[in-house]
């Protein structure tokens, strides 16, 4: 018996109080789980998508009309889920998207999330919207892996600053998201007009920071915290980047550049083009353009257009791991899992994402070797049918 799937052995040989911290192994029950326990304000934020919402649903049901089609008797006793992605080793291709703002699902926030990611071996992408610093969640994560996630300000020196800031805190590669440059009309947040950032929570990397410090006449204190949050809010989006932008983020970080947030393969030819070494094919979860394509839907056309010269991962509707396998059937080379694993740290902190992890990794890989398949490498389309 492998390791990710380990998990399944110990619930049923030492019981539940022991192994499961009362959570649902049903990871599409998470949610309700997760609403019944945090405020209304907390929960719109976290499960809320743009507008009517209808490319959040999109998302779902572009997974549902994919069905797999499992092969039989290939041995698969011995199973290895492994794979390298963007020169990060990692026991199955399943690492945790940036997710902002934490600390309003639990007090711990992204300091419990990279912990459970270093328990499972897993990489945690922090979100520079992140509500503690990126040297205390370093800290938190020990030796597992991290990469980051960057919000581009306006300002390059603060830029070139979280860069210099995340590379001296072991970041290993960078991903920019260039699908967020302003929030959307989000309309659960709308009609509480709740925003938390201006509660003060997911600026901390900003009110650390050197150079916005020196913007807003020094550390931010309760003198100048108006002041900084209206800096903050000119500077967290750059509507105006372009292509033509990423030569100089080129220059300022040598380790791996993935772009988050492409679903249009022309967009990924020039990501190719203009040097990077991944994209993200991602549409934040339906929270930003509403009516947008599903994320799945974008899949293949991206990685045809990609042609392997960089790596292609997925996000946006993987609930469980089935939805992982799929996904990597079309071609992605990693998954980044979202909100399942915030729900999880909204109903029990460290536990709560330790506990999502294991689920989707073990059954990830039950899935995978039910339906025939040692390694990540063997899929291919063959496995998979239309609805
Ligand atoms: C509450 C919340 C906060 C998010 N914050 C960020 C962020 O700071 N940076 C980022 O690139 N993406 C952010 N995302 C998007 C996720 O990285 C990811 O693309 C999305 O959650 C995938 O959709 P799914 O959760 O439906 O699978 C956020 C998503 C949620 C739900
Ligand atoms: C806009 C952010 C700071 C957080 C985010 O990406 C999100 O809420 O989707």
């Amino acid at each position: 018996m492998s390791q990710l799937a380990d998990f399944q052995n110990e619930i049923y040989l030492n019981g539940l109080a022991d192994v499961l911290p009362g959570l649902p192994t049903d990871l599409t029950r998470l949610a309700g789980a997760a609403e019944a326990k945090l405020s209304a304000t907390s929960f719109g934020y976290l499960a809320g998508a743009a507008g009517s919402e209808a490319t959040a649903r999109a998302n779902r049901e572009a997974f549902d009309r994919w069905r797999i089609v499992p092969r039989m008797l290939r041995d698969v006793a011995e199973r290895d889920l492994s794979v390298t992605v963007l020169g990060t080793p990692m026991p199955a291709p399943v690492l945790l998207a940036p997710i902002g703002v934490q600390s309003i699902l639990h007090p711990d926030g992204e300091l419990a999330t990279a912990r459970a990611a270093a328990a499972t071996g897993l990489t945690a992408i922090l979100s520079t919207a992140a509500s503690h610093t990126m040297e205390d969640v370093a800290e938190a994560g020990g030796d597992g892996p991290r990469w980051y996630q960057l919000y581009w300000p306006k300002d390059r020196e603060l830029a070139a600053s979280f860069l210099d800031r995340a590379k001296a805190a072991g970041y290993t590669a960078l991903v920019v998201t260039v699908d967020t440059f302003t929030l959307a009309w989000r309309p659960r947040d709308l009609d509480r007009a709740y925003l938390p950032f201006l509660r003060g929570i997911g600026v901390a990397n900003y009110f650390s920071d050197p150079v916005f410090q020196r913007a807003v006449g020094g550390p931010v204190t309760d003198e100048n915290r108006q002041v900084a949050l209206l800096h903050w809010i000119g500077q967290f989006g750059n509507p105006s980047l372009t292509w033509d932008d990423l030569a100089w983020l080129r220059e300022q970080w040598d380790g791996p550049i993935a772009l988050k947030g492409i679903q249009h393969a022309d967009d990924a030819r020039r990501a190719v083009d203009t040097g990077m070494d991944g994209v993200v094919v991602s549409n934040h979860g339906g929270r930003q353009v509403d009516g947008a394509v599903a994320s799945l839907d974008a899949l293949p056309a991206v990685v045809d257009a990609v042609g392997g010269q960089i790596g292609v991962l997925f996000d946006s509707g993987v609930r469980t791991g089935a939805d992982v396998a799929k996904a990597l059937a079309l071609g992605a080379d990693a998954v980044l899992l979202g909100r399942p694993y915030a729900f999880g740290l909204a109903l029990d902190g460290e536990a709560g994402v330790r506990h999502v992890l294991r689920c989707v990794l073990a059954e990830l890989e039950l899935t995978l070797a039910l339906s025939g398949h040692r390694t990540v490498s063997e899929l291919s389309l063959d496995f998979l049918a239309r609805a």
